[in-house]
């Protein structure tokens, strides 16, 4: 579940190794280009922590972010 925090969303995805992990931040990356809207995460091996918000609309949640948690939910099962 994405939880709000700090004006964010927030959610910690874990897989089963680096290269999974990674495929799916390229996944995302992609996605993210082509929404123009971009997460920011940290990854470490396994594991990648995405926050979500508008700096456009002044560091609030927006419909982009709640749509780009939508599709990295599903990009992060694909
Ligand atoms: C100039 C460019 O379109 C903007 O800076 C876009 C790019 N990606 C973005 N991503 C996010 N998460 N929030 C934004 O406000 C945002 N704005």
């Amino acid at each position: 579940m994405w939880k709000e925090e700090d004006n964010k969303l927030k959610k910690t995805f874990q897989f089963k190794n680096f290269v999974e992990a990674f495929g799916f931040m390229t996944k995302v990356a992609i996605e993210a280009e082509r929404m123009n809207h971009h997460p920011w995460w940290a990854n470490v091996y396994n594991r990648v922590e995405i926050e979500l918000n508008t700096h456009d609309a002044g560091n609030i949640i927006t419909d982009k972010d709640r749509k780009l948690a939508e599709i990295i939910d599903k990009l992060a099962t694909s």
